[in-house]
């Protein structure tokens, strides 16, 4: 069973992923980060290569994809919030991401390659 990360794994081990662009989720005790590829093809091979390390670990992010963008959140549901696992995923993601560009605003609406498309077609 999963246990919660204690302050002081919390004060060693999250900055170091909060530079890469890890941020806490406002009202839960996750973390989220939002990666834009440069299209479908790179953002569905990211996934896929996540997938299978969610797989070996038996744990799995909240995650959607649009086009381009992959937002991921993650957190342990069976301990309701961050625990070791979480930060063996965020690794493993941020190493299979390469040069993806991170989008560290999260007030900001995301947006993904297709929307700016379609609003320079229709200007
Ligand atoms: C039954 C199964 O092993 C568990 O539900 C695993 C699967 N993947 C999981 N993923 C996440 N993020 N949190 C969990 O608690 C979790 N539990």
């Amino acid at each position: 069973m999963a246990e919660l990360l204690t302050e002081s794994e919390r004060t060693a081990e999250l900055p170091a992923l909060g530079d890469t662009g890890w941020a806490a989720v406002p009202d839960r005790d996750a973390i989220r980060k939002i990666l834009k590829f440069r299209n479908f093809s790179e953002a569905w091979g990211f996934m896929s290569r996540a997938a299978l390390q969610a797989e070996k670990l038996n744990h799995h992010p909240e995650w959607t994809n649009v086009y381009n963008v992959v937002d991921v959140t993650l957190t342990t549901h069976d301990c309701g919030g961050l625990s070791e696992l979480d930060l063996k995923l965020a690794k493993r993601m941020d190493k299979i991401a390469g040069e993806a560009e991170v989008q560290r605003d999260h007030g900001e609406p995301v947006t993904c390659l297709c929307e700016v498309h379609a609003a320079g077609k229709r200007s």
